[in-house]
């Protein structure tokens, strides 16, 4: 080896961020069953390193120093008991190495930390939706020295940052012969059985060949006198080395495609989906997309790491390129390969090209296509998807106005039909089910599933067996700002006024509404009176069945709903006064007619409060409320 390790001045001592120490402690732990993989993340880590100097050297090829030749290689010492993981790629700084290996810089690291539970099993599925990285070399190892040199800074300029994995590391400086960096494992007691070429072959082919460049290893050769395999002065690739997705859909396997999504998108766990398609024609890209099974812990964090990387003719350019998809779709991980865009290309250029807009509209409908396809032949799987992701694709709604009618048809919602704050009806589901006569879709919404099903808006529905979604995702009421329609049938709120349920009425039921209406003009006109200006009307209405009374808006008006959440966010809401409406069958009701003048007021003011309740209001002056209430129940019982 070239390369030499010997400390030109004192080391210093540091200690890990906190959250690194419960990492470490937590990685051993949990997944010791699957040790072999702090292979692949070191492998990982290297072909990252490499692709970051390639990416530098398109600017800067003086980084090459003439070592073009990226690669990896993996050797073992019996005799030290040592893995020793080497690139020739980017290499760290000693600052790099501190900021990179003491300290977890992820977002959200925080939101993580906070779900561990103490419980090893339920951690270790945590574990893996965070990534496990570097530091799953403690699985096996005792300690780590990790040696490493920048591209570009001088020989006597490298690093070497070593740590058993407790609470420190050190950083010394070194002379470092050539640049990238070498991660040696000191093995701890029973791991051996890493220490054979073997082995080790079989975890990188089955862990690591998706990876573009060569991965080496020393040749070995059988020894009849010794009776061992004996390592030769030649080095050897056990790889494929070139990049999968590059490479024809039939030659690769899915395992092999479930390795690379894991690299890619450092996570533990298989995708629940890919798509893999070469665009030749006018504009020529190919596009690995993935779909995760799991939510990443930052998908509503608005600086959250978005998961398509950009490579330019096999040369990787950038990860995180958010252009590359519309936002609703960031929780897509993958690769989109471009022959269209130059090699320096940037960030600025990216959101103005055109040749970006084509391949982010082809991607969005290449995603849309393979979500149609699990939602009709795989719907287990697409429920598992709409659980993690549901309340992103609804953004679609708004954001795609090239793709809202295929984005509608794959909304779920919770509805009354099963009665269940499961989301599993489509707009198709419901417009099967619609009842003769009926030409909307309706909804209810509210703060949570519980308030928006329990609304005394929906009795009347009920009683006449028609469906109504029930809506509480904060994102629903933007949606529907966006999503009038479905094929043609208007999405309706039951809870604002001018309900036309009338061509679901028969004859009858008309006429006794009429009737009804008109007998109870007096008391309606009494109620305005106590009222005034809290409210803007005072009406009959037949669609209740158990409550007396309940609150709507104007067709035309935010929904109460809509109101209270942009309160919530600061903003400035027009007032809107409620529309009182009373069922004259309930009990209450005909009590109150009978009422002394004096306690009439009392009443009205209660109904009109219980009735903003019930809608999920907040009153001004619950003390009030209560006061009054009290008062007419102890009145009640004299
Ligand atoms: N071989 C290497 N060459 C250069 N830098 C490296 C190397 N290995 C690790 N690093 C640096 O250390 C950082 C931390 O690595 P680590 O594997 O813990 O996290 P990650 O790769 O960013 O994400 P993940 O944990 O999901 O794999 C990397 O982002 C990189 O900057």
């Amino acid at each position: 080896m070239s390369q030499t390790d010997t400390p030109v001045s004192s080391s210093e001592t540091l200690g890990f961020q906190a959250e690194v120490k419960q990492l470490l402690h937590l990685m051993i732990h949990s997944l010791y069953s699957n040790k072999e993989i702090f292979l692949r993340e070191l492998v990982s880590n290297a072909s990252d390193a490499c692709d970051k100097l390639r990416f530098e050297a398109i600017d800067h090829p003086e980084l090459f120093q003439g070592d073009t030749d990226l690669r990896i290689r993996v050797e073992f010492d019996k005799d030290q008991r040592t893995i020793t993981i080497s690139d020739n790629g980017i290499g760290m700084t000693r600052d790099e190495a501190v900021d990179h290996l003491g300290t977890i810089a992820r977002s959200g690291t925080r939101e993580f930390f906070s779900k561990l539970t103490g419980d090893s099993q339920k951690d270790a599925q945590l574990i893996g939706q965070f990534g496990v990285g570097f530091y799953s070399a403690f699985i096996v190892a005792k300690k780590v020295s990790v040696l490493s040199r920048r591209a570009g800074v001088a020989e006597t300029e490298a690093v070497m940052w070593e740590s058993e994995g407790e609470g420190d590391f050190t950083v010394a400086p070194v002379e470092k012969a050539d640049r990238g960096t070498s991660v040696t494992l000191y093995l701890r007691d029973g791991e051996d059985e890493f220490l054979n070429g073997w082995k080790l072959r079989e975890v990188l082919r089955h862990y690591s060949d998706h990876i573009s460049l060569p991965i080496q290893m020393q040749k070995e050769e059988w020894d009849a006198e010794k009776a061992e395999q004996v390592k030769k002065n030649e080095w050897e690739t056990v790889n494929q080395a070139s990049a999968l997705w590059t490479r024809s859909k039939s030659d690769i396997t899915d395992e092999q495609y479930k390795e690379f999504y894991k690299h890619i998108a450092h996570d533990y766990d298989d995708p629940l989906a890919w798509t893999h398609n070469r665009v030749e024609g006018r504009s020529e890209y190919t596009q690995l997309l993935y779909i995760p099974k799991h939510a990443p812990m930052d998908l509503w964090d608005r600086d959250g790491r978005r998961g398509v990387k950009l490579y330019v003719k096999r040369v990787f350019i950038m990860d995180d390129a958010e252009q590359l998809l519309p936002n609703y779709l960031r929780f897509v991980r993958g690769v989109i390969d471009t022959a269209d865009l130059p090699l320096n290309v940037s960030r600025e250029i990216l959101q103005e090209s055109r040749d970006v807009r084509v391949i982010r509209e082809g991607s969005s409908k290449r995603i849309l296509s393979l979500l149609e396809d699990l939602a009709e032949n795989q719907p287990e799987q697409y429920a598992e998807f709409w659980t993690q992701f549901g309340q992103v694709l609804k953004e679609g709604a708004g954001e795609d106005a090239a793709n809202k009618d295929r984005i509608a048809k794959l909304l779920r919602f919770a509805s009354t039909h099963g009665d269940s704050a499961a989301q599993t009806v489509s707009f198709a589901d419901y417009v099967g089910r619609m009842k003769e006569g009926q030409d909307k879709i309706y909804y209810v919404s509210g703060e949570s599933y519980a308030a928006a099903s329990n609304s005394p808006h929906l009795e009347i529905f009920r009683k006449k067996g028609l469906e109504v979604l029930v809506l509480s995702d904060r994102v629903d009421e933007w949606m529907l700002s966006y999503l009038r329609d479905f094929e043609g049938k208007a999405l309706t709120s039951i809870a604002k006024g001018g309900l036309d349920l009338d061509q679901l009425a028969d004859e009858d039921e008309k006429k006794h509404q009429a009737e009804i209406a008109e007998t109870f003009k007096p008391l309606v006109e009494r109620l305005k009176t106590a009222l005034g200006e809290r409210v803007k009307e005072v009406r009959v209405t037949g669609r209740l069945v158990d409550s007396p009374a309940c609150v709507v808006v104007d067709q035309n008006e935010l929904s109460p709903h809509l109101m209270r959440m942009l309160q919530a966010a600061g903003q400035a809401a027009p007032e809107v006064k409620p529309i009182l409406e009373i069922n004259p069958e309930h009990a209450l009701i005909g009590r109150m007619q009978d009422a002394p003048e004096a306690d009439f007021n009392e009443w009205a003011l209660l109904l009109l409060d219980q009735a903003m309740l019930a809608e999920g209001g907040n009153l001004a002056d619950p003390a009030a409320f209560v006061k009054r209430l009290n008062r007419l129940l102890l009145n009640a019982g004299a």
